[in-house]
């Protein structure tokens, strides 16, 4: 019973689907970003670049007065429209005004028409509300899943907006976004001195020491590097198992600051235990540090090992919402097992939090 068989992932041949057949789930990369940072001009390199794939675009551009020129910049069409248009290039493009969930089931019933969706945020919008959506709606669940946010930093107004105070110490849009982030494109870097965006990249890196950090003029990325991250799904099992190895704890670098806190405890923990761990974290709020502040965790990362199961266990979290996913990964018969955890936020103490962790998955719980 130990051993229950994964069901093996394997790419489903051909683009064309029988209706009884299974159905490839589509990618959602979400893009987000402050106020003019550079998104929609990404949105536009990607879609113009060579990339072999259909992409739909959904701009969320709620509330702002310049949703008009947007997709204007997009379509070419002149005006603000909330159906499906295709480009010229065979891409899809539609701009909304709510958070894009509707958008996103209109847009399935043209299913076979498109192979990635891209869905750019307001620059005020918190990423983590649209990510949780794709936890959420089990309906839109089984059709799409999370690929990566990809967040959007003005080199040379990204730091004044991280700074940003917000009354009653409420975490900024723009450290929210950083924090959130699986990708970090720090955008108009011909606007700034080499020192102006060291300082950006430093702070961008205090505040998340997981996310891989870009530096570009116009948006103008590497496509590979934005899309088919695989952030949130177990595909990226062996590669997350590098890319946490080489996490750090960051120091804080602004005030009030969002950091990055990471560890490693060996052993084979139990799934109860470790629900209970993240539980009282995420929702129950009971972990303080030593001034009695509660630890404020935005974005939970790991990979764990938990007993009865062979296969490494991936955790995500965002906000209050998280899952654990068991891998492609197995563990090898002379592995060392071992959990190790990245977490993002506020007010986060890492002796305290291992302290937590190690009490909480070490305690027994009815059965012995
Ligand atoms: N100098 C400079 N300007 C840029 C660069 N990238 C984009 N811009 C300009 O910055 C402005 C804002 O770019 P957008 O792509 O619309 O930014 P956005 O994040 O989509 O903005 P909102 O949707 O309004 O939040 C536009 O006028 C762009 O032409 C860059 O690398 N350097
Ligand atoms: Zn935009």
């Amino acid at each position: 019973m130990e051993d229950e068989p994964c069901p093996e992932l394997v790419p489903i041949g051909g683009a064309e689907q029988s209706d009884a057949g299974p159905v490839r789930k589509i990618p959602v990369t979400i893009i987000t970003g402050y106020l003019g940072a550079g998104k929609t001009t990404l949105l536009n390199y990607i879609l113009t670049e060579q990339h072999n794939k259909r992409i739909a675009v959904i701009l969320n551009e709620f509330g702002e007065g310049s949703a008009l020129e947007k997709s204007l910049a997009i379509s070419q069409g002149g005006e603000l429209y909330e159906e499906w248009l295709e480009l010229r290039n065979g891409c899809l493009c539609c701009s909304v005004k709510d958070n894009g969930v509707k958008a996103i089931e209109n847009l399935m019933q043209r299913r076979g028409k498109f192979d990635y969706i891209l869905l750019e945020t307001t620059g005020l919008a918190d990423p983590g509300a649209v990510a949780s959506m794709f936890w959420v709606d089990s309906e839109l669940g089984s059709d799409i899943y999370l690929d990566g946010i990809v967040s959007v930093v003005d080199a040379k107004h990204g730091l004044q907006h991280l700074t940003e105070e917000k009354p009653e110490g409420l975490i900024n849009e723009a450290s929210r976004q950083v924090a959130l982030a699986d990708l970090i494109i720090i955008n108009k870097t011909d606007l700034v001195s080499e020192e102006e965006l060291n300082k950006v990249r430093t702070s961008v890196r205090s505040i998340n020491g997981f996310v891989k950090i870009l530096e570009t003029q116009r948006s103008r990325v590497d496509l590979s590097n934005v899309l088919d991250l695989h952030a949130f799904d177990s595909l990226s099992g062996v590669s997350l198992q590098k890319k946490l190895e080489h996490v750090k704890t960051t120091q804080a670098h602004l005030d009030k600051a969002i950091i990055t806190v990471t560890f490693d405890i060996p052993g084979n923990i139990k799934e109860e235990n470790l629900n209970l761990f993240i539980q009282n974290l995420l929702w129950e709020k009971n972990v303080k540090d030593k001034t009695g502040c509660t630890m404020d965790v935005i974005r939970l990362k790991g990979l764990v090992s938990i007993q009865g199961k062979s296969h490494q266990v991936i955790v995500q979290g965002v906000h209050e919402l998280y899952d654990l996913e068991e891998t492609s990964v197995a563990w090898k018969e002379d592995e060392k097992r071992t959990n190790r955890l990245v977490l993002i936020g506020r007010n986060l103490d890492k002796e305290i939090i291992k302290e937590v962790f190690i009490a909480t998955v070490r305690e027994e719980r009815g059965n012995s």
